[in-house]
């Protein structure tokens, strides 16, 4: 049943927009618009007309109306948009709730100084087993120290263009806070652009990309004649969709500040 909260959809034409407005009814939230990039063939079509079984008369729409109710704003676009999907959540004072990856140490910035004034949150993967594998990998890594090799393997679909991917990041992150170390200062990407016999510490990261793959990270813990390996695989993108719901929902009258889905799951 719907209680009026309304809820603004940035990137409404892309796979997870579409997976969150065909999930919608499950929640209480309303869709009061479905933002698209700037002159897609797609504005003013009727977003019932590409969602099969949504009901409602709203367009999909490349300008945002003043007019319209905006309890939340979710967005699951680019990096290239996504500064611009918060500013419209700060200019509205409404609660924001991102999944967009690929954000850069500005874009992040923003997200915090926006957390002055309005809820936040931001997650690299909106499921509740990452939420669960993030912690567990912090605890191995913690369990085995920084003499263990740590490398982060990550496979998803043929469109994604970022990488590695925003978990793969969150994960490597959840390793370096095992071993109180900032990420950025071992994590190693691209082993093919300085060949060289791997460091200890280091946290490497490999990219796959392929097919329809939903979403698969590995992070491999190797010891000399032992390996352990904490994986998550995703099986359909809804699980991220229903999480972001979940997360939208939750946040709505929080009071200013950055909050993590881990708040959200308690
Ligand atoms: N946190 C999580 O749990 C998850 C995060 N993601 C992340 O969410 C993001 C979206 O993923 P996905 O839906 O698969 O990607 P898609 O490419 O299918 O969708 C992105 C949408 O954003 C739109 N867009 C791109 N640039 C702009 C712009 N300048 N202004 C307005 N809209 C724009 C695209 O428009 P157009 O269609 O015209 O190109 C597209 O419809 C990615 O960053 C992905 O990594 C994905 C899944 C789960
Ligand atoms: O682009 C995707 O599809 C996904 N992106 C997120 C990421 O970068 O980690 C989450 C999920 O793996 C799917």
């Amino acid at each position: 049943m719907n209680s009026g909260r309304q809820l603004v959809l940035h990137g409404a034409a892309g796979r997870m927009g579409q997976s969150i407005m065909r999930l919608l009814p499950e929640s209480t939230l309303q869709l009061s618009a479905a933002l698209v990039r700037p002159g897609s063939a797609l504005v003013g079509e009727l977003v019932s007309s590409q969602i099969h079984g949504f009901q409602g008369a709203v367009e999909f729409s490349d300008a945002f109306d003043p007019d319209v109710g905006c309890d939340v704003l979710v967005d699951f676009s680019h990096g290239e948009s996504f500064s611009a999907a918060l500013e419209l959540a700060r200019y509205r004072r409404a609660a924001f709730v991102s999944g967009t990856t690929g954000l850069n140490a500005l874009q992040q910035a923003e997200l915090a100084h926006a957390a002055q004034t309005i809820p936040v949150l931001w997650a690299a993967n909106f499921s509740l087993g990452v939420a669960l594998l993030s912690r567990l990998v912090r605890e191995a890594s913690r369990a085995l120290g920084p003499s263990v090799d740590v490398e982060i393997v990550e496979a998803h679909h043929r469109h994604k263009q970022d990488a590695p991917s925003g978990t793969a990041l969150h994960l490597g992150r959840s390793v370096a806070e095992g071993r109180d170390v900032v990420l950025e200062t071992v994590s190693v990407n691209d082993r093919s652009s300085a060949p060289r016999a791997r460091r200890e510490g280091e946290i490497g990261f490999a990219s796959l990309r392929g097919g329809d793959i939903v979403g698969e990270h590995t992070v491999l813990f190797a010891m000399p004649g032992e390996r352990l390996s904490l994986s998550h695989s995703a099986g359909t993108r809804d699980l991220f969709a229903r999480g972001a719901l979940r997360a939208a929902s939750w946040i709505i009258g929080q009071p200013p500040g950055q909050y993590r889905m881990e708040d959200v799951l308690g």
